[in-house]
């Protein structure tokens, strides 16, 4: 494992006007999304859709965030596991992270934004909802893509219904020394997709099938997007979980931001007919992502292969 690796992912473009369901732009972007998934289970996205000034916006927002006293943040809390504040945490001390559920809905966001500041911030709420709304742009058209690669695209419009958008922004403090610590270790995310964006400071690590670790450098238009379990599983296997941690060094924080899509509540995830068979035998029993978060956080279900744990198939 070499996080010097200079292997770089596969940069896709989602900038072009014409790029719609049907067009030759559209089919040729699916077969490279395809192959980066099957190769590297993620890829860099040029997204140019959401303006400049929001892009750099979000980022004045979460400084304003974390840089409320940590008695202010902690009011932040969730039923749902680490969706609330997290900081401090004594096994990711440089990590801090505030989740955002359905933060594409201004009034969710406005209420959330009123436990940190009471009498509201009406310019954080709205740059926090308008950057997550553009976003879902690019995550409607990978899952499509996705979908119709597997000729499983009939399922498109309940896919997309089932699930909503958890944006997570995050802060990691440079360590200060000389060498890298872990700012986050080496995980999975459970969800369907989720979209990576970042400031200058780089730190993301993603490990591809054969193993090696990608040091993950984008540029200010491209967006990092990996696949969740949640995914890994309704596809009966056909695509993996992406393996990534994030390692930090120098002085400067590095601000992230996760657009996660989360599969709403009383939602069975089930791996639609056409992709069992005889040489797909079902991996995973129809499973609830809320109650399987609750098992995944527990301290039963803390290890890399909690859904197998949790719902997979006896073969
Ligand atoms: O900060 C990042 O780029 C990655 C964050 C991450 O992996 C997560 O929150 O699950
Ligand atoms: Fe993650």
């Amino acid at each position: 494992m070499d996080s010097q690796s200079p292997l770089k992912l596969p940069v896709i473009d989602f900038t072009k006007p014409e790029l719609k369901p049907g067009t030759h732009e559209w089919d040729l972007a699916k077969g490279q999304v395809q192959q980066a998934l099957q190769h590297y289970g993620c890829f860099e996205a040029l997204f140019d859709k959401i303006r400049l000034e929001i892009r750099e916006a979000v980022f004045g927002a979460m400084e304003e965030l974390f840089d409320l006293p940590l008695q202010i943040k902690s009011r932040n809390v969730s039923e749902i596991p680490y969706h609330g504040y997290i900081g401090q945490h004594p096994k990711i001390p440089l990590f801090e992270s505030i989740g955002f559920d359905d933060a594409d809905v201004i009034e969710k966001v406005e209420a959330q934004t009123r436990t940190f500041w009471p009498q509201g911030n009406p310019s954080f709420s709205k740059t926090i909802q308008s950057f997550t709304k553009q976003l879902t742009e690019l995550d409607q058209m990978i899952r499509r893509m996705i979908l119709e690669s597997f000729q499983v695209e009939k399922y498109v419009d309940e896919h997309m219904d089932s699930t909503g958008y958890l944006l997570k922004v995050m802060k990691y403090e440079g360590p200060k020394t000389s060498g890298t610590q872990v700012g986050l270790g080496a995980h999975t995310d459970q969800d369907v997709v989720t979209i990576l964006y970042q400031n200058e400071v780089n730190g993301l690590e993603v490990q591809s099938s054969s193993g090696e670790w990608f040091g993950v450098k984008p540029s200010k238009d491209s967006f990092i997007v990996t696949i969740g379990e949640s995914l890994h599983a309704w596809l009966n296997g056909r695509l993996k979980a992406t393996y990534h941690r994030v390692m930090m060094s120098g002085d400067k924080p590095r601000y992230s931001l996760g657009l996660f899509t989360v599969p709403k509540a009383g939602y069975m995830i089930k791996a639609p007919e056409e992709l069992v068979d005889e040489a797909h035998p079902l991996l995973y029993n129809p499973f609830d992502y809320a109650q399987f978060l609750g098992f995944y956080f527990s301290n039963e279900g803390r290890y890399q292969s909690g859904l197998k744990a949790y719902c997979g198939v006896q073969h």
